[in-house]
């Protein structure tokens, strides 16, 4: 019997729209290096994947520089110029285009290449806690601030009951064969776990941590400067 190996696979086709300038997020540089190095270099250090998949757009002209600095412990990585007009598709568009080096029990970690505060004790602790796991599940951390939901002039609707409710991090760790399958039957999810979900399957919640946070618009650009040079 083989034992499940690991891959992840990174979506790093997106513009950053949110975070605005002419570089797309996924490259802006941050504590000296572009933020998706940070994640590449994260699963490179991780000894638990065998491979890393990283998604990007057909007409991405970044990627190659990234790929070309040293050290050159890029051998176990794959760039896969397959992003789509959605996270969705472009994860999707990923797992097709890899399918033949993942079996349908290996186990993919998809993770966001705007959260590059991920370190390696996270991605092995959300391995070792799912390993045996039957569905598979996502780091995540429990919401600490009271929630508001907004009417259309801008004033609180209602407040939202917080107990129970969680932000969803990434990596979200799912077998192959059930995450294909989940992701072409979804509507629009904006994570994994939601087609997971929509299967009528519940995801494990595995605490991650507040350095996992990703990063959308221009002000966290400097938090997570302070996360990856160890300064909080
Ligand atoms: N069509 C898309 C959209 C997003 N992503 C990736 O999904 C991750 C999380 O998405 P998000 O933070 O929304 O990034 P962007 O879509 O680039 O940001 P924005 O929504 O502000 O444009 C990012 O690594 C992004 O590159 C992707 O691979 N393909
Ligand atoms: C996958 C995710 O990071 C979980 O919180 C989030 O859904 C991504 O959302 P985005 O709008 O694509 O950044």
């Amino acid at each position: 019997m083989t034992l499940p190996r690991y891959f992840a696979l990174i979506p790093a086709a997106g513009i950053g729209a949110r975070i605005g300038g002419s570089t797309p997020k996924q490259y802006v540089s941050i504590a000296g290096k572009a933020m998706l190095r940070h994640v590449l270099d994260t699963f490179s250090d991780t000894v638990a994947i065998s491979h890393t998949f990283v998604v990007v757009s057909a007409e991405d002209g970044y990627i190659n520089d990234i790929m070309a600095e040293p050290p050159d412990h890029h051998a176990g990585i794959t760039v896969l110029r397959v992003g789509g007009p959605t996270r969705q598709l472009s994860v999707l568009n990923g797992l097709h285009a890899a399918r033949e080096w993942i079996g349908d029990d290996d186990w993919v970690l998809v993770h966001d290449a705007a959260r590059p505060g991920l370190n390696d004790s996270l991605v092995d602790k959300l391995i070792q806690t799912l390993k045996d796991d039957e569905v598979g599940g996502l780091l995540a951390v429990p919401v600490v601030d009271t929630l508001k939901r907004m009417d259309e002039s801008g004033r609180v609707e209602n407040t939202v009951a917080r107990e129970h409710l969680w932000a969803a991090q990434t990596p979200q760790m799912f077998p192959y064969g059930l995450l294909k399958k989940a992701l072409e039957q979804a509507a629009a999810v904006t994570d994994e776990a939601g087609a997971i979900e929509a299967l009528g399957l519940k995801p494990k919640l595995v605490t991650g941590h507040a350095c996992n946070f990703k990063v959308t618009l221009p002000e966290d650009v400097a938090l997570a400067e302070l996360y990856l040079k160890g300064l909080v």
